[in-house]
């Protein structure tokens, strides 16, 4: 059974060689695409291609209340949420890794919540990233030589447009990175007693630098950098360890009203 959960974004692609794909129905319709398991450095591991397997979800449109219920009923325990993000800062350069310790919530009709009523929840979300998972990978990827932010507030905005110049000058004065995919990932991962950490690449300067950014040139600083992702993946996976003591899944006693 995978404890480890991966849901790679754009231009995130052959983490691992599957041994086996497997077809998950939940409540909530079907996952992004088959989910894949696999192993990185010897720990089994489950991968979701959050955009699908041809990136046909924008990402308003993702399922992500399928892709975090699939990867529960097959076992995982902590998601791993590979981002392309933008920068809202001139320290933060394409190319960086981002260890995200907050959030922000600016998108603005996607399925937030399990919990819908009859059963209400109101889930903690003080510190939303396992931290546990975030030592790790900021310290595996400082080791490796990579360039690395241990922290960093990532806006989450609605998309699939990037934003004007005026919401970018408005969301440098109190976040880091910028994106469109981390909310509602890591609620509904958080409800399910499942921690969550964030690898965030920085792509581009979003739009309050000179150059707008495009679709394309995300997707090909990607491409440069994924090496760096599969790298810190490789030898932070072993390192995370079976047992949780970072208490993700406290809030789950006392989220119900
Ligand atoms: C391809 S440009 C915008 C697209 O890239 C990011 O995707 P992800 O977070 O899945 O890596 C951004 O959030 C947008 O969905
Ligand atoms: N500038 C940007 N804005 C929103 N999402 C992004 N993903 C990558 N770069 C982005």
């Amino acid at each position: 059974m995978p404890r480890i959960g991966i849901i790679g974004g754009s231009g995130v692609y052959g983490v691992f060689e599957p041994k086996e794909t497997v077809k998950v129905h939940t409540p909530y319709g079907r996952p992004s695409a088959p989910v894949e398991i696999g192993e990185i450095g010897g720990v089994e591991v489950a991968f979701i291609p959050r955009h699908g397997k041809h990136h046909e979800f924008p990402p308003h449109e993702v399922p992500y209340r399928a892709n975090i219920w699939a990867l529960k009923e097959l076992g995982v325990e902590r998601i791993i949420g590979v981002t392309a993000v933008g920068s809202l800062r001139e320290e933060y350069r394409p190319g960086d890794i981002v260890i995200t310790d907050q959030f922000i919530d600016f998108t603005k009709k996607r399925d937030y919540t399990f919990y819908n009523g009859p059963r209400v929840a109101h889930v903690s979300m003080a510190d939303p990233f396992c931290p546990e998972m975030r030592k790790i990978f900021y310290e595996t990827a400082k080791e490796l030589g990579f360039p690395v932010h241990e922290k960093g507030t990532y806006v989450c905005i609605e998309g699939p447009r990037f934003s004007t110049r005026a919401e970018s000058f408005m969301f440098r004065q109190y976040a880091h990175i910028i994106g469109m995919t981390l909310v509602p990932e890591i609620n509904l991962a958080r409800e399910l007693g499942m921690c969550y950490a964030n690898i965030a690449t920085v792509t581009d300067y979003d739009v309050w630098a000179d150059k707008p950014v495009d679709a394309q040139e995300v997707l090909r600083v990607m491409a440069e950098n994924n090496y760096k992702v599969q790298e810190l993946l490789r030898k932070a996976i072993p390192r995370i360890p079976e047992e949780r003591k970072c208490g993700c899944a406290d809030v789950l006693k006392s989220m119900f009203v």
